[in-house]
């Protein structure tokens, strides 16, 4: 079984009701992909987008708790996420785990809390410029592996982004053999470590536009792509849709 190939759109901080007009027009433009879906907004619309999408694309969440209820302001369970119609979340985004502190172990934690709630885990890894400048990136992203993909991951639970910190919302891009490199080892180390690991979709993320998705798509190893900024409009996720379609 290959993996299953993901087009991924993280909203973040972006999208109001308004916004579920991008998913109208983006069914609209293309009614049957070639690959998955994926659509990752604020939680405040998470079931309006579902309930809209039906079965024509996928939601997620954007992060949840470790833990599955109690005194948490502000926090948002896994099974909550799931009964809001979600059936991803976004686990360790570099955004979180800078502004936010997230270690490996919360990662791990809320990857298992994600799993146990039913959700598929977009755990996201990458490492920092400076990281990449020292000559660590693969020391880095082995060691976020080792520790934020829990030992229950298997390929129908669990997808891997890389992300160089360094490449989001900065228009620049690893080179392909860069991008290459990376996946080549989350590959080998996701194969050593679980009997489907061959079959974990592995998504690279990091300034994906209309103009650059096909190239990074024909990289070994990359399943399909995390998107942030291109993914608020249709007119511009839909093209990276038929890109991966096409791949
Ligand atoms: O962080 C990202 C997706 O999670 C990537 O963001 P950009 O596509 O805007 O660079």
């Amino acid at each position: 079984m290959a993996p299953q190939k993901l087009a991924a759109g993280n909203w973040k901080m972006n999208g109001t009701l308004a916004s579920l007009a991008e998913i109208d027009r983006l069914i609209a433009d293309h009614p049957t992909p070639g690959c998955d879906v994926l659509i990752c907004p604020p939680a405040t619309l998470i079931h309006a987008m579902a309930a809209r999408a039906g079965t024509a694309l996928a939601v997620g969440g954007q992060d949840c708790h470790a833990k599955a209820s109690g005194a948490h302001t502000g926090d948002i369970a896994a099974a909550e996420l799931k009964d809001a119609g979600a059936s991803h979340v976004i686990l360790g985004h570099s955004e979180r785990r800078t502004d936010h502190h997230e270690t490996d172990a919360e990662v791990l934690a809320k990857s298992q809390a994600a799993h146990e709630a039913g959700l598929i885990a977009v755990i996201c890894v990458g490492e920092t410029e400076a990281q990449r400048d020292a000559g660590q990136t693969l020391d880095v992203i082995a060691a976020q592996l080792a520790g934020s993909v829990p030992d229950g991951a298997r390929a129908a639970n669990t997808v891997i982004a890389y992300e160089p910190v360094w490449a989001i919302g900065t228009g620049r891009t690893p080179t392909n053999d860069q991008i290459a490199e990376v996946h080549a080892r989350m590959r080998a180390l996701l194969t050593a470590r679980f009997a489907d690991g061959a079959d974990m979709a592995l998504l690279y993320g990091g300034s994906v536009k209309p103009g650059n998705a096909a190239e990074i798509f024909a990289i070994p190893h990359v399943n399909g792509a995390l998107v942030g900024g291109a993914s608020l409009k249709a007119v511009d996720f839909g093209p990276i849709v038929a890109a991966l379609s096409a791949a």
